[in-house]
């Protein structure tokens, strides 16, 4: 009797591996005209991001990271390539479209927590349901303020929150909805490594529990160690990848690109 691939105890555990693809991008390029000559932040990037999966995106300064996050996430226009969330292409979409499919189906979390300062904590994670005028699964609430420890500190104002408390809100705030996919762009930068850790750990356990598909571009190689799967930048194009990662392996990788 043959052995099938769907059969595969592995195959069919790993999400990385089995899940459809929630994000694909195909022949992407940016291009940046600057006069004298042609930046090519990104030069023909072919890559996919797995349900439940959490991908570190890293790579020397200036590889082209924020780039590929802008252009996947829809906040950046490629050159020529599409991206496709599910199935739908956002490459070509008009902005209107673009800002509807992102409040919609995507999560972002950013390195300065991008929280209303005049709203408490419980407001800021309401907020993009309210704006969508969503209604709020008020069970995976619960469940995403407990697990992130809020719990009683729903009614402050962030003022009156720490940077890690803060970035908790945000990631409650980018979870909430249950997004096809969250972008994370530094998530950590701005924390001291004990808050940044919890915020990593809690971001793994949504992959996990919630099979939340996270893409993080990070600079840091322990946070980097926290994803499922990392891939490298150089000049535009995806030249390395590792999973299961370690902090040590992801670091002599990256120092592998940047000689
Ligand atoms: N608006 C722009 N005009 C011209 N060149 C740009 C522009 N934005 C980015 N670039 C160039 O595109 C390339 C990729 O930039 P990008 O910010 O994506 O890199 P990065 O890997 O995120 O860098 P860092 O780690 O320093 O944040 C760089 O050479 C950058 O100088």
């Amino acid at each position: 009797m043959g052995t099938s691939a769907v059969n595969h105890p592995f195959a069919q555990s790993d999400p990385a591996v089995t899940a459809p693809p929630v994000v694909v991008a195909r022949g992407l390029t940016k291009t940046y005209d600057t006069g004298a000559s042609q930046i090519h932040a990104l030069d023909g990037v072919d890559i996919e991001f797995h349900r439940g999966a959490f991908t570190a995106i890293m790579g020397p300064s200036g590889s082209g990271k924020s780039t590929l996050m802008h252009c996947l996430a829809g906040l950046d226009t490629s050159t020529s390539g599409t991206v496709h969330l599910g199935r739908t292409q956002i490459t070509g979409m008009r902005d209107a479209e673009l800002t509807r499919l992102r409040r919609d189906r995507i999560g972002f979390i950013f390195q300065s927590f991008n929280l209303l300062p005049m709203l408490t904590a419980r407001q800021n994670i309401l907020l993009p349901s309210q704006i969508a005028k969503r209604t709020v699964d008020r069970a995976r609430l619960d469940h995403i303020v407990d697990v992130v420890g809020l719990s009683e500190r729903l009614d402050h104002l962030p003022a009156k929150l720490s940077g890690g408390q803060q970035q908790r809100v945000a990631v409650a705030r980018a979870l909430l909805n249950a997004p096809e996919v969250v972008y994370a762009d530094e998530p950590t930068g701005n924390l001291d490594s004990r808050s940044g850790a919890e915020i990593l750990a809690f971001l793994q356990n949504s992959t996990r529990e919630l099979h939340q598909t996270i893409v993080m571009v990070t600079h840091d190689p322990v946070a980097a160690s926290y994803a499922d799967r990392v891939v490298f930048l150089r000049d535009g194009r995806l030249v390395d990848e590792v999973t299961d990662p370690t902090a040590e392996l992801v670091s002599a990788r990256l120092l592998n690109l940047e000689v």
